[in-house]
C-alpha cells in the first residue's frame, strides 16, 4: 500500500505557473484528477512520476522524495498521454522489451503477467499497428504495470476512445485499484471521473480547487447557479411570469440576446419553464444554457 504526498508544491516553466502551491495526498484505490485543459494535471502527474522536479515544495512516495530517486521509480508506473508505441512490434515484444529495460530477472514471465492483467493475452502476438485505440491503451498500461508497481499514474487515459472501449478501460482501472494499488488518472470530464474514482482531486488554473468524495463535488457543481438564455414569442411577458413564479434568482431582459435567467433549482426550472410559457400563451423558441462550459463550472468551484 503506497501513499503519494504533494506538499506545498509549485512548478513553473519560465514565467508560467503551471502548479501553484498544491498540497494533496493520494492513497490506495482509484483517484480521479479532474480539471479543465491547461489546469496543470499533466505537470502534476510528471511531478509524481519523477519526470519533473518541483520548483518549490516536496513530492514523496511513502515518505521518500521521488525526484532523482531510482529506488522510488521502481514503485511507479506511468501511462503517458501520447502514443509512444511501435506499430511494427507485437504487443508481446513491446512489453517484454520494457520488462528487460527494467532489468527484471524474468522478463518473459513479467510480460505474460502484465498482458494477462490488461486482458491482452490473445492479441499479444499481433503487431501494435493493428490494434484499436482501446487495445493500444491497454498495451500502454501493461507496459506501465510490467514491473508490478504499487502506484499507477494515467494521463487522460480515455481520450479518443469510443464508449465501449471507455467502459472496458473503466473496468480495468477499477480492477487495478481494487488490487490495493494507488491509481491516479487525469481527466477533464466529470462523468468519466465519477464512474471510476471513489475520490476526486480538482485542479483549476494550477490551483487545488476541491478534494473528496465525488458526490460532494458533484453537489458543489449542481448546486451552483445556472444561467439560461431564453428566446420566446413574448420575452417581456415570460420575464414577468418567471419573476412571479419565484423559482429564478435573477431575470434580465436583454433586447439583443433575449431573456437571461439565473436559477439554482436546475431540475425544477427545466420542468417549470415550458409549463409556465404554455399557460401564459407564450411560444418558446429556445432555452439554452448560457454558462455550461467546463471553464465556468470550474471557475464556480474555485470561487466557492
Ligand atoms: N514545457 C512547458 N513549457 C511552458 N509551459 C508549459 C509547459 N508544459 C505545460 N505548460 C503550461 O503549464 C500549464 C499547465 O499545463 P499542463 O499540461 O500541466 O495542464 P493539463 O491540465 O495537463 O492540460 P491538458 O489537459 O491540456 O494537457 C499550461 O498553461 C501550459 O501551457
Amino acid at each position: 500500500m503506497s501513499e503519494l504526498r504533494i506538499d506545498g508544491v509549485s512548478r513553473w516553466y519560465g514565467n508560467v505557473v503551471a502548479v501553484n502551491n498544491i498540497t494533496m495526498t493520494i492513497g490506495p484505490g482509484v483517484t480521479g484528477l479532474l480539471g479543465p485543459n491547461g489546469a496543470g494535471k499533466s505537470t502534476l502527474i510528471h511531478l509524481m512520476s519523477g519526470f519533473l522536479a518541483p520548483s518549490t515544495g516536496s513530492v514523496t512516495l511513502d515518505g521518500a522524495k521521488i525526484w532523482h530517486n531510482p529506488e522510488v521509480y521502481r514503485k511507479i508506473g506511468l501511462v503517458p498521454e501520447r502514443e509512444a508505441l511501435y506499430d511494427a512490434m507485437s504487443g508481446w515484444k513491446f512489453i517484454e522489451a520494457n520488462a528487460a529495460l527494467h532489468g527484471l530477472p524474468e522478463p518473459r514471465e513479467a510480460a505474460r503477467r502484465a498482458l494477462e492483467t490488461v486482458e491482452m493475452t490473445e492479441a499479444a502476438s499481433r503487431p501494435v499497428g493493428t490494434y484499436s485505440k482501446g487495445m493500444k491503451q491497454r498495451i500502454k498500461m501493461a507496459s506501465a504495470l510490467v514491473h508490478d508497481p504499487s502506484v499507477l499514474l494515467l494521463d487522460e487515459p480515455f481520450n479518443g476512445m469510443d464508449p465501449r472501449q471507455r467502459l472496458q478501460l473503466m473496468d480495468l482501472i477499477r480492477k487495478i485499484g481494487a488490487e490495493g494499488r494507488t491509481v491516479l488518472f487525469s481527466s477533464h470530464i466529470l462523468e468519466e471521473v465519477e464512474q471510476v474514482a471513489s475520490h476526486i482531486e480538482v485542479v483549476v488554473s494550477g490551483r487545488h480547487a476541491a478534494s473528496g468524495d465525488f458526490r460532494k463535488i458533484r453537489r458543489l457543481m449542481t448546486d451552483r447557479p445556472h444561467r439560461y438564455a431564453i428566446r420566446s414569442s413574448d420575452d417581456r411577458a415570460l420575464a414577468a411570469a418567471l419573476i412571479a413564479d419565484g423559482s429564478c434568482s435573477g431575470v434580465q431582459l436583454d433586447p439583443k440576446n433575449g431573456l437571461q435567467v439565473q436559477t439554482v433549482h436546475f431540475g425544477q426550472f427545466s420542468r417549470m419553464v415550458p409549463r409556465l410559457a404554455a399557460s401564459a400563451g407564450i411560444r418558446l423558441f429556445e432555452v439554452a444554457p448560457a454558462d455550461e462550459s467546463l471553464g465556468s463550472v470550474f471557475a464556480y468551484l474555485i470561487e466557492s
